[in-house]
């Protein structure tokens, strides 16, 4: 299944096209992991990577969350760090996700990782466990202080169970290499509150928050939907940046639907289920993640077809009076 693309919109998506960006802005992934036979694939995550690339994306997380970084081992992680690299060929930032509630195991999976290519790391607070705001400052700035690549902080309370105080994230900036960060569970205040501080890259990580998190000023989303339907999050964004915010919105609206479908079971089988569907990868998962129901799999046939059968007619019009 394909997506087709308008004649406007692929000169939008021209690198010559549109200007230059700052780092940790527009629309990043976090890359599924493809599995066959209970190994890494990596000629899968090869072939994958040089597409989203290819359809305008603007950084790749490797081994975070929706990569099954915790399934993964190190060998693993850094083999598919450098095959992901290779495919990009600097062409866009490629980051590693790192997370654990064992500062020390960290850092010797740091060591283990070596240089594998990367251009810095996407890190969670230590789940479970519940530390002081303290003990969260002084976690990350014990791996920054090994790691010597920028991290981007990783705010998700409902998978860590702790919250990144804005003051923590205050403290850190002004002491280590913290360039952004991956906010989650946003209200309107808190994202107001990141946007406050002083040389802070805001990402939006809800991803059905993503059109209002730009419209606010975040500089870039971090969303596992994106790469199901890569060029198209692309081009929304686009659309918002240099041209009309009715046409993104016209855009934005469209992908709602995919985004609210691909959590309703727990990420990353709705987006490998999809992507299956897209011959990009098989549907293996590694325990204790496990694929989506057979009744998910049906609503999701139904709604990518859907949207492979959705002209642009209207947005094309839309994009053409706008300007
Ligand atoms: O893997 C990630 O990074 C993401 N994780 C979030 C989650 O799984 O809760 C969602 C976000 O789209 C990207």
């Amino acid at each position: 299944m394909s997506f087709p693309l308008p004649r406007l919109l692929d000169a939008m998506l021209d690198p010559n096209t549109y200007m230059a960006r700052s780092a940790y802005s527009g629309i990043w992934t976090p890359m599924i992991t493809p599995f066959k036979n209970g190994a890494v694939d990596y000629d899968a995550a090869d072939l994958f990577a040089s597409h989203l690339v290819g359809s305008g994306i603007h950084g790749l997380v490797v081994g975070g969350t929706t990569g099954e970084g915790p399934a993964l081992t190190s060998y693993e992680k850094a083999r598919l760090a450098q095959t992901i690299t290779a495919s990009v060929a600097g062409h866009i930032p490629v980051f590693m996700g790192l997370e654990g509630a064992n500062t020390q195991k960290i850092l010797n999976e740091l060591g283990e990782l070596g240089d594998c290519g990367v251009q810095g790391y996407l890190m969670s607070a230590p789940s479970y466990v519940r530390p002081s705001q303290d003990g969260i400052y002084r976690h990350f700035m014990a791996i920054a202080e090994v790691a010597k690549l920028p991290i981007i902080l990783y705010d998700i309370p409902i998978r860590t169970g702790s919250v990144l105080h804005t003051d923590t994230v205050v403290r850190l900036t002004q002491n280590g290499d913290f360039p952004a960060i991956k906010a989650c569970g946003l209200t309107t205040e808190r994202l107001k509150a990141l946007l406050a501080i002083q040389d802070l890259k805001v990402m939006c990580g809800d991803d059905t928050w993503m059109f209002r998190a730009f419209e606010m000023g975040a500089h870039g989303a971090i969303s596992a939907s994106a790469q199901v339907a890569p060029r198209r999050f692309v081009e929304a964004y686009h659309m918002l940046e240099k041209y009309s915010a009715d046409g993104a919105w016209k855009r934005f609206n469209i992908l709602l639907p995919l985004m609210e479908l691909m959590f309703e079971e727990p990420n990353p089988a709705p987006v490998k289920a999809a992507l299956a569907m897209q011959d990009w990868c098989i549907e293996e998962l590694r325990l204790p993640m496990t694929p989506v129901t057979r009744a998910y799999r049906d609503d999701l046939k139904v709604l990518l077809d859907n949207m492979h059968a959705l002209h642009h007619e209207d947005l094309i019009c839309a994009d053409k009076s706008s300007k």
